[in-house]
């Protein structure tokens, strides 16, 4: 399994945001990408998984084919936002991303002990602390295998022993063959990660 990236350029609003991005990443390997407010690292991890159309460049997975035909049907997508409706409750905002994304390894009470969240499934999402809320959102990575995750500041408003149960999380889903793009200003207790620094050019 391979994720390549070859001359990307991204644009927002019709001006270029990055121009000539490669990586390559196989089975395990995780990328932290870093660099300043606004150099373009949120668009390129929406361009990775579709959200965003490439100006110029390529995007490739190479994988199972027949499971994931597209590099967007490869990729769990965590953005700045969680994805989650208030009213609903936890249980009911995983089951609905379950039935959208496809069965994973952990049912949804599983996946919410996982990240810490036991028991609170009844809850509407709307009732949790900002952390507690972006815990439910790692939850949606659990929920359904994904080969490839897209995390954009994923441990935005996390707490100490979240930020180290994520990033068992992290390198679990790596050691299980699992690829791992995270744009971050925070490290991640990742050990071995290829970096990308945005806001510089690479040709
Ligand atoms: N919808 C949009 N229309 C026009 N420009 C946009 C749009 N969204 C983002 N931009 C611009 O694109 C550039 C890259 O933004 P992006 O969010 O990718 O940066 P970032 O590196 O993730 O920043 P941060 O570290 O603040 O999260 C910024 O200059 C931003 O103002």
């Amino acid at each position: 399994m391979r994720l390549i990236a070859e001359n990307l350029s991204g644009e927002r609003g019709g001006e270029a945001v990055f121009d000539g991005i490669g990586f390559v990443l196989a089975d395990g390997e995780a990328l932290v990408v870093t660099g300043p407010n606004g150099s373009g690292k949120s668009t390129l991890l929406r361009v990775i998984a579709g959200l965003l159309p490439h100006s110029h460049g390529r995007i490739a997975f190479e994988g199972d084919s027949e499971a994931f035909p597209t590099v967007a049907s490869a990729c769990h997508y965590l953005g700045h936002l969680n994805a989650m409706k208030s009213a609903l409750t936890v249980q009911e905002n995983l089951e609905f991303w379950r039935d959208f994304a496809g069965d994973g390894q952990l049912g949804v009470s599983d996946a919410l002990e996982e990240v810490g969240l036991g028991g609170l499934g009844h809850l509407p999402f709307g009732y949790l602390s900002t952390g507690q809320k972006r815990r439910a959102a790692i939850a949606k990575l659990l929920i359904s295998h994904r080969p490839v995750w897209l995390l954009d500041e994923p441990t935005s408003g996390l707490d100490k022993a979240s930020d180290a149960r994520f990033a068992a999380l992290m390198q679990d889903h790596c050691a299980a063959g699992g690829i791992v793009v995270a744009a971050t200003h925070l490290p991640l207790g990742l050990q071995g990660v290829k970096t990308l620094e945005m806001g510089r050019v690479y040709v």
